[in-house]
């Protein structure tokens, strides 16, 4: 389990932007926070963290993303949300590398992926999962991973220790360093994989569904995480399907709908799934409300 998945895949560039067929939808405030990327005058600006341009992807023999555009700002924070199964996940693990593109391009840090190497500037956390539930590792191995790229299997040296040391603080793991995941709760699971991303302080954070079966304990945590990597300049993409806590550090967001674009804007005014284009209503809802009650 390292912290980010570098296989092979394609490469050149373009400008990304949002599909002819995006929606606008209702903006909220604009974020107070210092613009994301801001440089000092005279000084050229940073690529894009992430410039993925008119992504096609395949995953088991079929189509899922078909024609996906996605930049990532440095030091910007974009939400990738849609309903369930279209295409987030296939996004950021294309990002990774993890999903080869069928057409498209993708640039990391400016560098085309094919010529990438600066894995280490990525931290990268799953969606949560069972499968990581039988490993036999303590939760300072799995965490110590994420330093891998770090220390090119070198001996682990004492800074290395204390990166471990303060991204397990950082995600309230300390006193459970020695125990084995095998033993862990999901949530703190999450909490284990988080650490492991940051542990590389990486310059570009990608989540998918950090929220997820979180309580609201833990959602703060992360909330004051994400706020302290933004704080210094580390870009992040999250795949979410409500903003919550995080909405206040959202500078934008990126809406799928069966593999396109259909919103690359502000952030919609409310993001409940109802909020979003094409909303499958998948989830059970409560009592229809009364006519006349809380339209
Ligand atoms: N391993 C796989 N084999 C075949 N199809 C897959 C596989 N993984 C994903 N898909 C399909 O790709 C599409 C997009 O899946 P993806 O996981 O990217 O969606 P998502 O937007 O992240 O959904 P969710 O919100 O439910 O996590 C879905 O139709 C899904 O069924």
């Amino acid at each position: 389990m390292s912290s980010v998945i570098p296989p092979p895949a394609p490469a050149p560039v373009g400008t990304a932007s949002t599909t002819p067929s995006a929606e606008p939808l209702p903006a909220r405030a604009t974020s107070p926070r210092t613009p994301p990327g801001a440089t000092a005058p005279g000084t050229p600006p940073a690529a894009p963290a992430v410039r993925l341009t008119d992504a096609v992807a395949s995953v088991g023999g079929r189509p899922v993303l078909r024609g996906v555009d996605l930049t990532v700002g440095p030091g910007e924070v974009v939400a990738l949300l849609g309903a369930n199964g279209s295409g987030k996940s296939t996004t950021v693990k294309a990002v990774i590398g993890a999903v080869p593109l069928d057409a498209g391009a993708l640039e990391l840090f400016g560098t085309p992926y094919g010529r990438f190497r600066s894995w280490r500037r990525i931290g990268y956390v799953p969606q949560r999962t069972t499968a990581a539930g039988g490993v036999p590792a303590t939760v300072r191995e799995v965490v110590s991973t994420g330093r891998l790229p770090q220390h090119r299997l070198g001996p682990f040296r004492r800074r290395d220790r204390s990166a471990v040391d303060r991204a397990l603080a950082a995600v309230g793991m300390l006193d459970r360093a020695e125990d084995g995941v095998a033993g862990l709760s999901g949530g703190q699971h999450q909490r284990v994989l988080i650490a492991r991303a940051l542990v590389g302080e990486p310059d570009l954070l990608i989540m998918d569904e950090p929220m997820a079966g979180v309580d609201v304990t833990s959602q703060q945590v992360l909330a004051d995480i994400l706020r302290r990597e933004v704080g210094r300049g580390c870009a992040v993409l999250l795949v979410l399907h409500e903003l919550g806590p995080l909405e206040s550090l959202i500078d934008r967001a990126v809406v799928l709908r069966d593999g396109c674009v259909a919103h690359d804007g502000p952030p919609p005014e409310s993001v409940g799934q109802h909020a979003l284009p094409g909303h499958d209503h998948v989830h059970p809802h409560a009592d229809p409300t009364p006519p006349g009650l809380l339209a």
